[in-house]
């Protein structure tokens, strides 16, 4: 995150921290007991025999907190048509081994079902445990965020994406304040309800001219749904 601030601790029930090997990857959200929602490039790169695992009840990556638990993966599903390439459908469900203890510090996010935009201007929020400096910095302690939704139209102008944002993505203002390496998968929360995914392609941070990209979740709620029941 740049240009943010540590969140209160615990203040994110939701957040997750997708982790190779014991080190943060990418962010994620809780869904559901079983369920967490990151992005499909986080995992692209796995080699077989690394572990991934899902951290939840955390403020600290590296503290003990009585909240914190790490949770072994039984599957990971990235969107069919998701490509290594392109940031289209970067979108990633993750199957836990066994049921997340839900509290406090441990509670799932609605996320938006219906159809429909976020009108231009509304403020939502995004955290997570990316770098906070151009140089790289990484935090130990989850970092957020406030930025305003950018209009899809704006955000498709020649000085902006110039026509790369489809109707499945959601874009934010990205003026020194941004989401950044490592918050990826991560959702941008507005009024309490998921509307986007932090995407995962390799991407400028903090430019007002490249706008934050994210995977507009309610036009996967089928996929998701479809998932969920398959591997439940
Ligand atoms: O965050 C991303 O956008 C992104 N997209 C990817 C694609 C493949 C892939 F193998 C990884 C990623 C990855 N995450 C990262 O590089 C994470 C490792 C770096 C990091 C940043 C901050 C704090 C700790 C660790």
């Amino acid at each position: 995150i740049l240009g943010g601030m540590e969140a209160a601790p615990h203040l994110r029930p939701y957040m997750a921290s997708i982790q190779i090997d014991g080190k943060h990857l990418c962010g994620g959200f809780l869904l559901n007991e079983w369920w967490v929602l990151s992005a499909a490039h986080c995992v692209e790169d796995i080699s077989p025999g690394s572990t991934v695992r899902v951290l939840l009840g955390a403020h600290s990556l590296s503290q003990p907190e009585s909240s914190k638990h790490l949770y072994e993966v039984q599957s990971l599903f990235p969107h069919p048509d998701s490509h290594p390439d392109t940031i289209h459908h970067d979108i990633l469900l993750i199957k836990l081994s066994e049921k997340a203890t839900l509290g406090p510090a441990v509670q799932p996010l609605p996320y938006q079902r219906e159809a429909g935009d976020v009108a231009g201007g509304t403020f939502c929020s995004v955290a997570g445990w990316g770098i906070t400096t151009h140089s790289g910095r990484k935090p130990d302690r989850l970092q957020q965020v406030d930025l305003p939704i950018m209009d899809r139209a704006v955000c498709n102008q020649r000085i902006y994406h110039d026509n790369l944002i489809t109707d499945k993505m959601i874009c934010a203002e990205s003026r020194k304040k941004d989401a950044c390496r490592g918050d990826s998968g991560g959702p941008l929360v507005c009024n309490g309800v998921a509307q986007g995914i932090v995407t995962s392609g390799t991407r400028v941070c903090g430019n007002w001219k490249k706008p934050g990209i994210y995977t507009k979740i309610s036009s996967y709620t089928d996929w998701i749904d479809s998932v969920l029941a398959s591997a439940s």
